[in-house]
């Protein structure tokens, strides 16, 4: 997995937008926006113990596929369209990428874009309430596990979401004075 600030140019979306030079960002500063990641094998998926352990963990009892390209999405124009429009959810969103690749970009706490690459391998939890988007890079091509707590709740909140409750109680974990991320600076 690779993480950097974005250049915010309005070349096309699929493209890198690295900033010059290129201001790359850790898996700290990803869990300090509530983000988390694991490396799995994705070959392994039906069997693998560590996905196993982490769905305990967290209570991921629902999983699904998806798989974004021109031929396979049914809408994929709309789709991708509404998946670039900058949203939050009421629950956590939860990928595992098994082939292909594709950006998450996330706001930070200064409303910047960090533009996060999954790749074969790549597992991402967003925290609810976290501003994102997604979009395919050049490949056209990701196929995705999607795993959710209980019955999955897909809907997109666009921004402005400022009086959602679950965007205050984002803002109030990660922060807010006392809140881990801000004392870790
Ligand atoms: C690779 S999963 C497609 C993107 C998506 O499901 C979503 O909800 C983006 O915010
Ligand atoms: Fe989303």
């Amino acid at each position: 997995m690779e993480a950097w600030y974005m250049n915010e140019t309005d070349e096309d979306q699929r493209l890198p937008h690295h900033c010059e030079p290129r201001q790359d960002i850790s898996l700290e500063k990803l869990s300090d926006l509530g983000v988390l990641y694991w490396h799995l094998d994705a070959d392994k998926y039906e069997t693998d113990p560590d996905l196993q352990q982490i769905r305990e963990n967290r209570g991921y009892t629902y999983t699904d596929m998806i798989t974004c390209s021109p031929d396979k999405l049914p809408n994929y124009e709309d789709k991708l369209k509404s998946f670039f429009e900058e949203h939050i959810h009421t629950d956590e969103e939860i990928r595992f990428c098994l082939e292909g690749s594709g950006y998450f970009d996330v706001r930070d706490g200064d409303d910047k874009w960090i533009r996060v690459w999954l790749k074969k391998g790549d597992m991402i939890v967003l925290p609810a309430g976290i501003y994102h988007r997604f979009t395919l890079d050049t490949s056209n091509y990701i196929k995705a596990m999607r795993l959710f707590v209980g019955e999955p709740v897909w809907t997109p909140y666009n921004r402005p979401q400022d009086d959602n409750p679950i965007r205050k109680e984002y803002i109030d974990n990660f922060f807010k004075e006392g809140s881990s991320s801000v004392e870790a600076h």
